[in-house]
């Protein structure tokens, strides 16, 4: 199992982690001596692709961010483009620019697109370490109680299909995200829409509901797209055949095939050009890992409560879970570990809760089936006799079938 770790294999320690995003090996190097001395953990990303992997699968607190990644270039563009993509996934990142050639007109560009500060190579290890201290500080308290990664990516698998949905954010290309309930479908829509070239928010849909079409263009994210009725499929099948159409996706827990035959030909041609599919959260133990990581540093950071202690034989049990409400379950898992500072597994839980509530219904059963017998099937005495009212004795008869 590849647990979350940093690049010299050790598990990544819950705070502070820095991302350290430079293309010069001897400058990492240099950071890193640096940064591991003061107790800070570090990674690195040599690129704009690799930072926001990093970013996406680790609670990275702040960034240092060099502003050129390919030979000979000077200009900072590269470096300004991810500043911003990195801001959309976390809003409240501090970001610290650490310029060399660029000069500091780019520094002044790089504040104004939302960097904290910025550093001028070669730089002076006490102020750098000072400033990212003082920086930490800062951004802590609000960044610990509300940040919350946009999505823990750790497994091959849901980064293929994250890299995918990066790949197809810039388009307009409308699509379908299918998955199993609670694994993650509206989480990879928001992401998809963050990352796109659209300004206006998404309008939120939940098909069911859904009586008229919104206004304008803009992105539309559906909910549950198969319960469209037929009528507002083909409305909807008409506004994507507009040369100004909006740009739909669509979720469902259905699979492909079974939207083909239930979504009007017409639609589904429009958004079944292109899908994704999430996989069910049980066999992505990577993620399992990563993801109960974050739950808990989140839940423990939100709730101002301590965080319950993982160790191995735990995070086995988490990962041999079926998980029937997928990352869903799992988070709601975590946030109760916290909150009552105890671990219990989603199968013990499971065990328990049906066994307690079985042997209550089973007592009720029994005493008002008792009493019915004693006054003949009687239902205003044997009301009297239980204390409840004839109404609540006819639910209750008829909940046991007596
Ligand atoms: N990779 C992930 N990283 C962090 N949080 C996640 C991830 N996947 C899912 N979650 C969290 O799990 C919960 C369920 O996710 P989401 O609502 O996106 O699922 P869904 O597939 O759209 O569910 P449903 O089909 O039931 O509507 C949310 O709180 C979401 O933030």
């Amino acid at each position: 199992m590849n647990a979350i770790r940093n690049e010299s294999g050790e598990s990544a320690p819950p705070a502070p982690c820095l991302l350290f995003v430079d293309d010069d090996r001897d400058v990492q190097v240099a950071a890193r001596l640096l940064f591991r001395r003061s107790g800070l953990d570090i990674l690195s990303a040599h690129g704009a692709d690799e930072a926001l992997t990093q970013l996406a699968s680790f609670p990275v607190d702040l960034v240092l961010l060099d502003l050129n990644y390919t030979k000979g270039m000077t200009a900072g563009a590269e470096g300004l483009a991810l500043l911003r993509d990195m801001l959309v996934l976390r809003p409240d990142l501090p970001v610290i620019v650490v310029t060399g050639h660029s000069g500091v007109t780019i520094a002044v560009a790089a504040m104004r697109a939302g960097a904290v500060d910025f550093v001028m190579k070669p730089w002076n290890n006490e102020r750098l370490l000072a400033l990212v201290e003082g920086t930490l500080k800062k951004c802590r308290a609000c960044q610990a109680s509300e940040a919350e990664p946009a999505l823990i990516v750790a497994s091959d698998d849901l980064r293929r299909t994250v890299a995918e949905a990066d790949r197809l954010a810039v388009t307009r290309a409308s699509l379908i995200i299918t998955g199993a309930p609670g694994v993650g479908k509206m989480l990879l829509a928001r992401r998809i829409h963050a990352l796109s070239y659209e300004d206006d928010p998404a309008v939120m849909l939940r098909a069911e509901d859904c009586e008229a079409l919104p206004e304008g263009r803009g992105t539309w994210i559906f909910r549950n797209i198969e319960a469209l009725s037929a009528r507002m499929q083909r409305r909807l099948a008409d506004r994507l055949d507009a040369r100004v159409a909006p740009r739909v996706i669509a979720l469902s827990s259905r699979d492909h095939a079974n939207l083909e035959d239930m979504l009007d030909p017409r639609l589904m041609l429009h958004l079944g050009m292109v899908g994704l599919t999430l996989s069910p959260l049980h066999g992505r133990a990577d993620d399992i890992v990563a993801l109960s990581a974050h739950f808990l540093r989140y839940f423990a950071a939100r709730h101002g409560l301590a965080e319950p202690r993982m160790d191995e034989s735990r995070l086995r049990l988490l990962c041999e879970e079926e998980w029937s409400q997928n990352v869903r379950g799992l988070r709601a898992l975590v946030e109760r570990a916290v909150l009552t500072g105890t671990w219990e597994t989603a199968s013990e839980e499971a065990e328990a809760v049906p066994n307690t509530a079985l042997t209550l219904r089973d007592t009720e059963r029994s005493l008002i089936e008792t009493a019915l017998r004693k006054h003949g099937f009687n239902v205003t005495q044997a009301a009297r006799e239980l204390g409840l009212t004839r109404p609540a004795l006819y639910r209750r008869m008829a909940r046991y079938g007596l």
